[in-house]
């Protein structure tokens, strides 16, 4: 097999020199480049299984050249070599697609597990995206994204609202990239106490603080080499704040009652259902750690926003079910999923495993009808009086049946739809509102009861 080839692109002989003495350490073929010009060249004739190029190069900038390798060269992960404490610099290489970078003087040691992990990169193959379902346009412009995030080492930043799938996306970041071998370490920034959150984090040595009886390794040790996912990153006090920006920034830490400093190589992924802009607005979050690990942004949508899914979903969570010791063969009736398909699921994708879970215990047979999966009817909403819309009426279908309540419920909910319409004139949108049900739950109601209004 022949060697690795790697392109060094930097105006400094000293530089060319270290890094070709690394590489070929390395068993790496090392081209070096001394300008923009002289790197287009070789990159037009060679083919290179890696790129370092420096920021400033005599006749152009790095960044340029990144940005020409992910379009041109796509399968050649570029790593950008800046100046040290250039956090601006670095960033803007990240966000120009460079896997990652290293700061100058380099450090030998730094430059090796870089150069790793980049041809790890480039071995990698595509691996199965399979726990995450969906043929959506959503779903499938997030897998591109992962994909392409995956070969990069900058820090994510992942938004969805609560139970979307995150932790999820997180996991195949990490799962797709030259991380994968090492650990994904996640971590609940809300549910450590605070007191005990920097020893959690960093680790502590014995007798550091009453209660340390023996040397603990902190999260970061443990997730060495790998990712380390800051779930619920808004949930942070800002004194642990300052501190992770530090590690962040100089990929050092110092264990709580050590004398020396280790070096840290982890890739940090962060998410929230919170609004991080916002919070940062409101002096809550620290803006200059909200840069560092808003890198790149990912958001993930919301179940009612790709419910073309849904179908897909409930096979899957059905199939884990019977997996886990549940009932064989589930299936739903075409009413039941209609009426999923029309559901907001403020939980999302969790809402509907634990609908899915309550069903199975619920139905008789294997079949789950509309009545199992016990969602809400029509909501209490404070913009309606009990004079307008009667008294609020929140019995699953299942007690209906049993009382014999359902054309009585029936009655009700027809009556109520219609004096929403009438009050909104109609407008079906603001209707869903007022009855605090989705608009997609509107208009199958509409349908089921073959209700007409006026201006339909
Ligand atoms: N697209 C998907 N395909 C398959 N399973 C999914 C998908 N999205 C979410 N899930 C499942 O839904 C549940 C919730 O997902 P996850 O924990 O990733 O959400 P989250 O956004 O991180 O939630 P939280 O905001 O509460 O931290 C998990 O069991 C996960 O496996």
């Amino acid at each position: 097999m022949s060697c690795p080839k790697c392109l060094v692109v930097d105006d400094e002989p000293i530089i060319l020199e270290l890094s070709a003495q690394t590489l070929s350490s390395m068993n790496i073929d090392c081209v070096g480049a001394g300008s923009f010009a002289e790197a287009c060249e070789y990159l037009k004739t060679q083919m290179f299984d890696l790129c370092l190029t420096d920021m400033h190069l005599p006749d152009g900038n790095g960044i340029d050249l990144v940005t020409l390798i992910q379009q041109e060269y796509s399968n050649t992960p570029v790593a950008m070599i800046t100046a040290f404490g250039s956090v601006e610099s670095a960033v803007q290489a990240l966000k120009a697609g460079a896997f990652d970078f290293v700061t100058k003087p380099v450090d030998i040691k730094a430059l090796r597990v870089l150069v790793s992990t980049a041809l790890k990169l480039s071995e990698k193959h595509e691996d199965s995206f399979s726990s995450l379902v969906g043929e959506s346009c959503a779903i499938q412009s997030l897998r591109v994204k992962i994909a392409k995030l995956a070969r990069s080492q900058a820090p994510v930043y992942i938004r969805g609202e609560s139970g979307v799938g995150k932790e999820v996306v997180a996991r195949l970041i990490h799962t797709q990239g030259a991380r994968a071998s090492k650990s994904f370490v996640p971590v609940n920034c809300g549910a450590i106490p605070t007191e005990l959150m920097e020893s959690e984090f960093f680790g502590h040595k014995k007798g550091s603080f009453t209660g340390a009886n023996t040397d603990k390794p902190g999260l970061f040790q443990t997730a060495q080499g790998g990712t380390l996912f800051l779930d619920e990153v808004a949930d942070l006090p800002l004194h642990m704040q300052v501190k992770l920006l530090r590690v962040i920034q100089e990929k050092q830490m110092r264990p709580v009652g050590a004398a020396k400093e280790i070096s840290v190589d982890v890739r940090i992924l962060s998410a929230t259902h919170r609004d991080l802009a916002d919070l940062v607005k409101q002096g809550k979050f620290r803006q200059d750690l909200f840069y560092r690990i808003n890198v790149i942004e990912i958001n993930v949508p919301p179940l009612r926003e790709r419910i073309e899914d849904i179908p897909l979903l409930v096979e899957r969570i059905l199939q884990k079910l019977t997996d886990n010791g549940g009932k064989t063969d589930l299936r739903l009736s075409s009413e039941a999923m209609t009426f999923l398909q029309s559901y907001h699921f403020p939980g999302n994708v969790r809402e509907l495993e634990n609908i899915l879970e309550r069903a199975m215990t619920l139905c008789e047979g294997n079949i789950i009808q509309l009545d199992d999966l016990q969602l809400p009817t029509i909501k209490d909403d404070i913009e309606m009086t009990e004079e307008d819309y009667g008294t609020w009426v929140n019995v699953s279908s299942t007690e209906a049946h049993a009382e014999g309540l359902d054309p009585l419920l029936e009655d009700v909910e027809k009556e109520r739809i219609m004096k929403a319409l009438e009050k909104t004139r109609g407008n079906k949108t603001h209707a869903a509102k007022l009855l605090g049900i989705s608009f997609g739950a509107l208009r199958y109601r509409l349908t089921k009861f073959n209700l007409r209004f006026n201006s339909d």
